[in-house]
């Protein structure tokens, strides 16, 4: 993958820079004594067809998601399991494909449309009703969320979003407004288990802790399990975070599954230690690969 080759036993943790997150995955490695390689995505280069190096498996940490697909993509090329699996970052990583496979597995989420040019999208908003959210099909951290309250707003936005250089924006992604409580929920699915559940509140309507949202401990009751689990097989499973939203009736509507999770919230009221089980989930699913090897 980079330009030296050869076996590296070691695992990569691919990062662009090392966040909390990943300074407590690294501490859980050591305590754990896995030998790994902090692995920047910057410095990646790979020849196609050329031999490089083998790690023992990959932890994709990326956060921009078309250098994280890409980056996924190529360490697969080269034999490598990688953590998520690009099939799940590529439906993951894009709030359309997520909000198809949600659907087709008959999970509740807000209703949601899709327009693909600026009149079919005005008609569209004005379909679902105001308030309405648009987001971007590619995005996080609540960036260029829009409630968009009136005709006159969502003109505006349109014209806002088709001047905008990527033609991700040419793509209206389209929800009603869910009068939530001021919170979400996230909870943390880790292969088929539910690890753990938290609420992230804010007086602002994106209640995303990158926004300055706060987080609150949050019980993880069967329906939560359930819905993640349902969520997380919906989108091909992993290491994921599924996002919830409660309408005012207390229905739960799952918003969105993240692959690369953020959890430096979660990690102050919530009593597991997120960063050890990660770790200790993909080195047990190397392990069982490194077993099946040997044996071969
Ligand atoms: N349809 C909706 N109705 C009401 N609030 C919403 C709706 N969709 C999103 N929100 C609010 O905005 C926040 C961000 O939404 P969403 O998760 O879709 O955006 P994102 O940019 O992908 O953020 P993240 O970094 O969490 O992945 C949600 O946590 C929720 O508080």
């Amino acid at each position: 993958m980079r330009a030296n080759t050869g076996r590296d036993g070691r695992l990569a943790v691919l990062t662009t820079r090392a966040r909390l997150e990943e300074r407590l995955i690294f501490a859980a490695f050591d305590r754990r004594g896995i030998p790994y390689v902090q692995v920047d995505d910057r410095t990646l280069i790979h020849h196609l067809g050329a031999p490089g190096v083998t790690y023992r498996g990959v932890l994709n940490r990326i956060m921009s998601h078309t250098r994280s697909v890409y980056a996924t993509r190529l360490f697969e090329a080269t034999g490598h399991r990688v953590f998520n699996p690009s099939t799940v970052v590529d439906v993951c990583g894009d709030k359309i494909l997520t909000s198809l496979a949600l659907t087709r597995a008959g999970l509740p989420t807000p209703a949601t449309t899709v327009a693909i040019t600026p009149d079919a999208a005005l008609a569209a908003i004005e379909q679902v009703g105001y308030p309405a959210v648009i987001k971007p099909a590619v995005g996080s951290w609540g960036r260029l969320l829009s409630k968009v309250n009136d005709r006159d707003a969502a003109e505006t936005l349109i014209e806002h979003k088709q001047s905008l250089r990527s033609p991700v924006h040419n793509v209206y992604y389209i929800q009603e407004y869910v009068d939530k409580p001021d919170r979400d929920i996230r909870v943390i699915v880790l292969g088929d288990e539910p690890v753990a559940a938290v609420y992230r509140r804010s007086d602002h309507w994106i209640t995303n802790t990158a926004r300055g949202a706060t987080t609150a401990a949050c019980t993880l009751t069967d329906e939560l399990r359930s819905l993640a689990l349902r969520a997380a097989g919906a989108v091909g499973g992993g290491m994921l975070a599924v996002d919830l939203l409660e309408r005012s009736t207390g229905e739960l509507l799952v918003t969105e599954v993240n692959h690369t999770m953020e959890f430096h919230g979660l990690a102050a009221v919530a009593d597991v230690d997120l960063a050890d089980l990660i770790v200790t989930h993909v080195d047990r699913a190397l392990s069982t690969v490194d077993t099946l090897e040997r044996a071969a």
